[in-house]
């Protein structure tokens, strides 16, 4: 009989391991949202999760108005004045005329302010010559102008009902401006998700503990802690736990009980030291556990009670891409938010890999390389605007953290790929969509 080849666990069976797909899919199904809606100002809304869908109570803009700085006139009239028009009102903004314009005139006017009825179109100051005769102010408009130039319509941007923000929706400046243009001054909200965070392994210590041999500080806490700091979620930092089952059961019960999430790094993987995932399983369920992807394999999900654990492997690098690539979805639904993948871009591959595993999904760190004078998938005669092309950080090791701060995204490889050739085009999922700021 030949002798029994020895199980590497790290390298076996990923043809067993839950597919990347899958486990979006069992988040996607299971994270519904957990918090009630509360009213927050504009001031503060930054990043929260709208929980009710806000719609314009009135047009915005309110009225017909000027787009520039000028002199309004009715079409109509352009014709007959021969474009020689007196000029019989003055109408800034916040000061609408009371009366129509009467037939044969024009208004000075400025931008923003309302067209006066009658009007319909303006030509712009620098366009026109203005002058007095006689102590009355007349203006002499170039042929040419459209019915309607330079005029903005009431409604142009929201009509009365128009729904602006949906619920689910995270409010980034631009929804907190729409917002505001409508007139309210709050909006609802989901309340913040509580998180607590915790990191586990008797080697870890904490900043500003003397160093020992064999010690390793904590990165991933204060790495999580900046992850967290981008979703809108209250964290409680619950600090290191020794690799004892006891302690880790009374910790994870504790923090159940306080919490809508925990969030663990460490004590994932298969060791009798890793009591996270043995804890999880004895204390409430463990729904997913062990995925065909690299790095990040350990990643776990699971409930104590109605509180939801994300077990995320010790590695630092395998944490923050399983931060990037499940917990900010799992954490922006349990939060109210509407489920939306990061979108990937299609670069070029500045790099070659002979001989990727198949049956796993792979995440490359990678660094975004433009190059002015280049063609897609080097065609000569450069095409216009060059070509942006997709490097990959040299080592592949999940505790190397530098090849996080060098990178400006994850390469994703699928599972049926087993090489890359220069030149091939590759997935790329930018930080910033994971709602990273840019370096
Ligand atoms: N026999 C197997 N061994 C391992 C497997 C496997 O499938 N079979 N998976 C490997 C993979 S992949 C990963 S990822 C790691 C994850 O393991 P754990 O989640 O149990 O993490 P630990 O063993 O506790 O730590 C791993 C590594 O990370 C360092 N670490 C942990 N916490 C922190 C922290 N807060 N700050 C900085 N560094 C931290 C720790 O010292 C270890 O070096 O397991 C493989 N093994
Ligand atoms: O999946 Mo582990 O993350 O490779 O080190």
């Amino acid at each position: 009989m030949p002798p029994r080849k020895l199980l590497d666990d790290c390298f076996l069976h990923d043809r067993d391991r839950l597919r990347h797909d899958e486990a979006l899919s069992i988040l996607r199904e299971r994270m519904r949202p957990v918090t009630a809606p509360e009213p927050v100002s504009l001031a503060s809304a930054l990043g929260r999760i709208c929980a009710e869908a806000v719609a314009a109570p009135r047009p915005v803009p309110g009225a017909d108005n000027s787009a520039v700085d000028g002199y309004a006139f009715a079409h109509s009239d352009y014709e007959a004045t021969g474009g020689f028009f007196p000029i019989s009102t003055r109408i800034a903004a916040g000061h609408p005329a009371d009366s129509p314009l009467p037939v044969g005139s024009a208004a000075r006017i400025f931008t923003g302010a309302v067209m006066p009825p009658r009007a319909d179109t303006i030509a712009m100051q620098e366009d026109c010559e203005p002058h007095e005769q006689d102590g009355r102010g007349f203006v002499a408009i170039p042929p040419g102008l459209k019915p309607g130039a330079n005029r903005r319509r009431a409604g142009e941007d929201l009509r009365a009902g128009d729904v602006l923000v949906e619920a689910g929706t995270i409010l980034r400046p631009q929804e907190i401006g729409a917002i505001a243009s409508t007139g309210a001054g709050a909006v609802s909200c989901f309340a913040p998700l509580k998180v607590a965070i915790l990191s586990t392994g008797d080697e870890i210590l904490e900043a500003g503990a003397a160093f020992r041999e064999g010690a390793v500080y904590d990165s991933n806490r204060p790495l999580l802690s900046a992850l967290l700091s981008t979703l809108p979620v209250a964290v409680s930092d619950l600090g290191v736990l020794p690799d004892k089952a006891g302690i880790v059961r009374t910790a994870l019960t504790d923090a159940a009980a306080g919490h809508d999430v925990i969030l663990t790094t460490g004590g994932a993987s298969r060791g009798e030291e890793d009591h996270v995932i043995a804890t999880l399983s004895d204390l409430g369920h463990r729904h997913m556990w062990q995925l065909a992807i690299k790095p990040g394999r350990p990643m776990a999900m699971g409930q104590i009670g109605d509180c939801v654990v994300l077990g995320l492997p010790g590695n630092p690098v395998a944490a923050f891409v399983c931060f990037v690539l499940y917990v900010r979805q799992a954490l922006l639904a349990l939060g109210g938010a509407t489920w939306r993948e990061p979108r990937r871009v299609v670069l070029e591959a500045d790099f070659e890999i002979a001989d990727k595993k198949p049956d796993r999904r792979e995440f490359l760190r990678g660094l975004m390389i433009d190059d002015p004078a280049g063609s897609p998938n080097g065609g000569s005669g450069g095409a216009p605007g060059g070509v942006r092309r997709v490097a990959k950080y040299p080592r592949d090791g999940s505790g190397l953290i530098t090849s996080l701060r060098e990178a400006d995204g994850l390469i994703e490889i699928p599972e049926d790929v087993t090489a890359v050739r220069r030149g091939d085009r590759v997935r790329f999922l930018p930080f910033g969509e994971a709602g990273l700021p840019p370096r």
